[in-house]
């Protein structure tokens, strides 16, 4: 039989601490029980990754959130991408695919260094100084939210006004995915306003050209998609493009300022720098969990599950499970981080991750020649999301180079 976990993911201790409760839920078996939601759960590495693969049989079009579309009515209307099943998620999903491929996102290289170095120049020019004159700062609103900020609304063609809709937005929506808890009906109140102006970016005539936004319109020209469809796509990118990212690079530095010595390392072979954002991806999983739905009676790991259930993948715990990685609780550039599932797997795997990554290099890349050593200044803060994991606050030292 299926063993039974008596815990609570969605507590709000358990989602700023979950390792724990991950170690639990893997050794208790390749698929569990959680009564208090009534869900399935995998948080093991190879029953995760294969979940994900299997679109056939976990499918997303019933949402990825644990509300069933099929008998609840969605927040909004549902993605075309998301929460959609080949074939309907087929034309966008490949329109997305080429707009932000690895080469079309080269082209944003240049610029993306030049923001980040200025960014660092005018930290370390303005930025308070101790008594040792290293800047002291809280790393998370003055890079982890400012960088993106800075070069992704510009790069998706939004216009300058209503910029601060954007993380609360994607705040909301990833906490939609998880139980009407505390964190979703504390905000429901007033995100009507922060919905609307979402929906007002959407629109060809909302967007600058040339930009990503401008580029997924234009594909509704040549019908790949419809004009109905094309800012659904646009809102895909509003939706999952930003907070992830924040949550990924502060992910990135908190390592850093944790890790002195890799820093240094990193200082002096700069080709590192992937690896040390793979690195930090896997370890902290800024995106820990979300569901799939199953279409009929399936087996996991030998296990007979029913159809229409709802199966909880722990993508924290699998980016830990000491059955797929040697001392998965450290940050090792030195291993082979390909394989993690931060940005999941399969046919819905992140579509967006070039533009993650280039943020995170270009981010990390201005800060090694411009700051000798990163340095915690007290202990950071932890930011909650039923479906994110990240930093609300790294207070840290820079001391320049
Ligand atoms: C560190 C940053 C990011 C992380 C950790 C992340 C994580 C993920 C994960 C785990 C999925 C798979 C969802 C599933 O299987 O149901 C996904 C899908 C997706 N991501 Fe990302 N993402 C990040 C950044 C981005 C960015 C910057 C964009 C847009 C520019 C983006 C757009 C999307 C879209 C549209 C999908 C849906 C793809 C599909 O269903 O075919 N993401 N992301
Ligand atoms: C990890 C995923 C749940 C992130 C995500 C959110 C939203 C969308 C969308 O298409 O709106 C796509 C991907």
């Amino acid at each position: 039989t299926i063993p039974t976990v008596d815990v609570d993911p969605f507590a709000e201790e358990v989602l700023a601490a979950p390792h724990p409760m991950h170690a639990r839920i893997r050794d208790a078996g390749d698929v569990v029980w959680i009564p208090a939601y009534g869900v399935y759960a995998v948080a093991r590495y190879q029953p995760v990754k294969e979940t994900l693969e299997n679109w056939q049989d976990f499918s997303s079009a019933a949402g990825v959130g644990l509300a069933n579309f099929r008998y609840e009515e969605p927040w909004r209307p549902p993605s075309l991408l998301l929460e959609a099943d080949p074939p309907l998620h087929d034309a966008p999903r490949s329109v997305l695919q080429r707009i932000l491929g690895p080469r079309r996102v080269r082209r944003f290289e240049e610029d993306w260094a030049q923001t980040a170095e200025q960014l660092v120049a005018c930290l370390l020019r303005h930025g308070e100084r101790d008594d040792e004159s290293a800047v002291v700062l809280d790393a998370v609103p003055t890079i982890a939210e400012a960088f993106p900020l800075s070069v992704f609304p510009a790069a998706l063609g939004l216009g300058g006004d209503g910029l601060e809709n954007l993380l609360p937005y994607g705040n909301f929506a990833f906490n939609a995915f998880g139980p009407r808890n505390r964190l979703v009906t504390e905000d429901e109140e007033r995100i009507g306003p922060v919905v609307d102006w979402v929906s007002q970016q959407c629109p060809r005539e909302a967007l600058a050209e040339p930009s990503l936004g401008a580029d997924i319109w234009s594909t509704s020209d040549d019908a790949d998609i419809t004009e109905a469809q094309a800012p659904l796509l646009v809102r895909s990118l509003l939706t999952a493009g930003v907070d992830t990212t924040v949550y990924g690079i502060a992910a990135t530095l908190c390592h850093l300022a944790a890790n002195p010595e890799q820093y240094a390392r990193l200082r002096s072979e700069p080709s590192l720098v992937p690896a040390a954002i793979e690195e930090a991806l896997r370890l902290e999983s800024p995106v820990q969990t979300f569901f799939r739905t199953t279409s009929k009676d399936v087996t996991i790991g030998g296990h007979a599950i029913p159809a229409d259930a709802k199966v909880l993948m722990f993508l924290g715990a699998a980016n830990r499970d000491p059955r797929r990685w040697e001392h998965p609780d450290e940050f090792d550039l030195d291993r082979d981080p390909s394989g993690h599932v931060a940005f999941g797997s399969g046919i819905h795997q992140c579509v967006g991750q070039h533009v993650a990554r280039l943020e995170a290099a270009s981010m990390v890349r201005a800060l090694l020649p411009a700051v000798e050593r990163i340095e915690f200044t007290a202990e950071p803060e932890r930011k909650i999301n039923n479906t994110l994991l990240g930093w609300k606050s790294l207070p840290v030292r820079l001391i320049p180079a």
